[in-house]
């Protein structure tokens, strides 16, 4: 059989997704298909579809047309990755991404994590559209995420698992600073610069595997367990992102509150969400170029 060593460890013959040589062929082949060297990594989620439209694009790529690259079947997730700028900073955006519960192994689903850091990418800022559980939270208000709980990591579905490989990171990660100081300090600036002070929360994401809504004994224990917002993606992309030394910011829109009361009547659809998402729209675009002013004095320091 064919089998390949990589750190003293044998490989599976077949290359999994989450192998080096596999990241490392996909970035070449974007690499090869473009001028740009992106330095921050984006992820839009659901509800922020239009977000990329700030980017001064210069190549579009469809993720089905990108080897390996994990496909997007959820609706308002348009499933391209955009290089191009936001001001003079090169970017490579997600828009939209593939999720576990679409049946990608998590491994698959942090891919595009690991090929923006073999692009370039030093700084990563991530979105998704969550229910609050936060009872002072309202729709349409945003939380920068200072923690997570991933319920799917701590149960053991982490895409660190299997084969450790050095050239992504150690075996065992230390994730008590997993959200960057100071890119969420430059958030919170940006944000009062604004004036959306009163919209903006800081607080802690739940990570669960969907793809149903949570009950309202989950919901009523998430809250119990001091979460603020839960959602079915981000943590696994923050994981991978920390794991190879991205910075990463990542942040909750807050499209529906969770239900906590039984016979409530209150409704929750993935239709809604997306309207909600799309009512944000303006105030993200406006706040995430406002980040990314501050932080190009930053990039500029540590230009190549
Ligand atoms: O996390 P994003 O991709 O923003 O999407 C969120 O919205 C969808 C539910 O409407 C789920 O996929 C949930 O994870
Ligand atoms: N629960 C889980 N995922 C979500 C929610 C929610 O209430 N809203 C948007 N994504």
């Amino acid at each position: 059989m064919d089998t390949k060593v990589i750190n003293g460890n044998r490989s599976r013959p077949d290359h999994p997704p989450g192998c080096f040589e596999v990241v490392k062929g996909v970035a070449d082949w974007l690499l090869s298909r473009t001028d740009v060297r992106p330095r921050i990594g984006m992820i839009c989620g659901t509800g922020m579809g239009s977000v990329p439209g700030m980017i001064n694009v210069r190549n579009e790529f469809a993720f089905e047309d990108i080897p390996h690259f994990p496909v997007s079947t959820v609706k308002g997730h348009a499933g391209k990755l955009i290089l191009g700028f936001i001001g003079s900073v090169p970017v490579m955006c997600m828009k939209g991404r593939a999720h576990y519960y679409e049946g990608y192994d998590i491994a698959q689903c942090v891919l595009p994590v690991r090929v923006m850091k073999e692009c370039g990418v030093t700084h990563m800022m991530i979105s998704n559209a969550a229910g609050a559980l936060n009872e002072n939270f309202q729709v349409g208000d945003v939380m920068i995420m200072k923690d997570h709980v991933n319920f799917l990591g701590l149960a053991g579905v982490n895409p660190l698992r299997g084969i450790s490989d050095d050239r992504f990171g150690p075996r065992f990660l230390l994730t008590s600073r997993i959200y960057d100081k100071e890119m969420r300090q430059m958030a919170k600036q940006a944000a009062k610069e604004l004036g959306y002070e009163s919209q903006f929360h800081e607080g802690v994401f739940a990570m669960v595997g969907g793809p149903n809504f949570e009950t309202v004994a989950e919901c009523r224990m998430l809250r119990m367990m001091g979460i603020d917002t839960v959602g079915m993606s981000t943590a696994h992309e923050a994981l991978a992102g920390h794991h190879c030394g991205i910075k990463v910011f990542a942040f909750s829109i807050v499209t529906n509150k969770c239900d906590m009361e039984y016979d409530s009547g209150y409704h929750i659809s993935h239709d809604q969400i997306l309207a909600s998402g799309f009512r944000m729209e303006l105030m993200i675009r406006m706040w995430i170029s406002t980040i990314i002013s501050l932080l190009s004095a930053e990039l500029e320091k540590t230009k190549s």
